[in-house]
Order: C-alpha cells, then structure tokens, then sequence
C-alpha cells in the first residue's frame, strides 16, 4: 500500500502529517491526518483515533480540535481519518442535504445499491487503515483507544464496542448514541443498510450494549445547550442502556456548551488524559 505525503508540519515539537492512498475498502483515495509526538528513535507509541461528525474531513479536529500539546505532553498519537468516501463517482444524498452521503458515511459498511460500491467505512477502520498505519507509522498496536465527535461519536462507541479487545478505552463528545432512535440514523441506515432494523443493531451504541458488547471504561461529554442534544443525540439512552447492563459511563453534561469545536477544544485533553492513564497502565 503505497502512501502521498500531503503535508507535514512541525507542532509541539511532533509532525502533523496529512496523508492519502488507494482505499481498497472504499474504491476511492483517501485522506487521513496523523499527529506523532517527539519520540526517540526505534520507539513505537499508543494510538488515539479520532472520528469526526457530519460533514467534516479529517481537517476539522487538526485544525480546531487543540490536540497537539497534550499529545506531546502525554506522548500519544492521534490518528483523524476522513468520515465518507470522496469523488465525483460516489453517490451522494439525491437532494444533497448534509445528514446523508458525502461526510456522513456513519462508519458503517452499506449494502444498499449504490452506496454499497463506496461506503465501506467500517471496514476501512476496522482493517484497512490500521494495516496501513502500522506499516508506516511508530505504532504501539496493542495500545489503542477511540474517541469521536457526534457521528464520529457513534462510530467510536460502536467500533470500540464491536472490537472491545482492541481499543483499551472508548470516549465521545456530543455522540449519537442511537441510531436506531433519531433522525439522522433513520436516514443514514435506511440508506446504507435497509429498511430492515434488525440490521442496524452492530451499528447502535445502545443496541450493543443491550445485546452484550462491552467496552473497559466510556467517557462521554455533552453541551447542554447542543442545538441537537434532544432530536438527535439523547445521552439518556445511552446511560439507561449502560445502568440496565452494568456498563461502566462517566456522562459529563457540561453546562452552557454547544456542538461546536469550541466545546470539543475545551474538553480534548481532558478526554487524551484520560485515554493516557489506560494506554499506559
Ligand atoms: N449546520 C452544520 C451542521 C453540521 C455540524 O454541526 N457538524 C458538526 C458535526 S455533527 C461539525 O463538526 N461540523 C464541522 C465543524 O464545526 O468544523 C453544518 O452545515 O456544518
């Protein structure tokens, strides 16, 4: 697998790479950003993954999501990939909204025509881009955590759960903690996946942990004046779904916060903290 330099920078004395190849998950390139602290030469790090909301790219949390200096402080990794496929031959959403098609893929893998051909984000995550990382990065793979932001919120509480044995700790801002229970799941699962919601449930934080995944520790923050927090994200679900099966959550509702990156910044490295403590212990 060969990989393009797109830029590297020098930040907090580590290099914030943006990078692209030839998905063979996605039948497109993808673009990824990576942040690798200072390190001496021949030693491998932990990783944090970080996946991003709707409508974003890998360039919102490198450019807003203030990582760096506890990164290098803490010295972890902070991998940020892409959120959809991209191209003029992927579909999109027919009327264009924003909810559904490019920079919404839900890190799911569709099996609805014509998705199916391109939104293999699942895959992409689970297997793909890992291989790739490893081969090109100082990794510590059997050091990994997951964190994400609303839709990437979902897809790290649904990928670490689904994958308990690979990530040590799973966090999210603002998640959307059930897919099967707002709109912008609707949406997205019909989709890609079909009307039939059976399906749906590898892809339902909360509908996971009902049917026995378990991840080590969660730690989830919330604004509580997020313009989606009651249509959309509904954090309840999630801690009754944890209270009902003993799941371990810290639920942080943070006072007067919205869903923007001035919320996430805020709370970034208490969250590459917190997931420091378990990749280290
Ligand atoms: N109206 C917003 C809705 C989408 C939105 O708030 N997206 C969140 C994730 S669900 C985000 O991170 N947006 C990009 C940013 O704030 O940089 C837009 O059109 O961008």
């Amino acid at each position: 697998m060969t990989l393009t330099t797109i830029s590297t920078n020098l930040s907090h004395g580590g290099v914030q790479g943006v990078y692209s190849h030839a998905s063979t998950s996605t039948n497109t390139d993808m673009t990824f950003s990576v942040f690798v602290p200072p390190h001496e030469d021949g030693e491998t790090l932990p990783i944090i993954w970080y996946l991003s909301g709707l409508t974003c790219t890998h360039a919102n949390v490198t450019d807003k999501g203030e990582f760096r200096e506890a990164c290098t402080r803490l010295g972890v990794i902070l991998i940020a990939p892409d959120t959809s496929p991209r191209g003029e031959n992927v579909p999109d959403d027919p009327d264009k909204s924003w909810d559904f098609g490019l920079g919404a893929g839900f890190y799911v893998d569709a099996t609805q025509a014509p998705f199916d051909k391109y939104y293999k984000m699942c895959t992409y995550l689970e297997k793909e881009l890992p291989e790739l990382i490893v081969s090109s990065f100082p990794v510590d793979m059997s050091r990994q955590s997951i964190m994400g932001h609303s839709m990437g919120g979902h897809g790290a509480l649904t990928i670490g759960l689904r994958n308990s044995d690979r990530f040590k700790s799973v966090s999210a801002f603002a998640p959307i903690v059930s897919p099967l229970n707002c709109p912008w799941g609707e949406k997205a699962l019909t989709g890609y996946i079909g009307p039939d919601k059976s399906n749906w449930r590898e892809y339902d934080a909360c509908a996971l942990i009902e049917d026995g995944a378990r991840v080590s520790d969660l730690l989830v923050d919330q604004g509580s004046k997020d313009n989606f927090l009651e249509e959309q994200l509904k954090p309840e679900l999630l801690k009754s779904a944890c209270e009902t099966a003993g799941q371990k959550l810290t639920l942080r509702m943070q006072e007067g916060y919205d869903h923007s990156y001035y919320f996430i910044s805020t709370f970034m490295a208490d969250h590459i903290e917190w997931h420091a403590k378990k990749l280290k212990a």
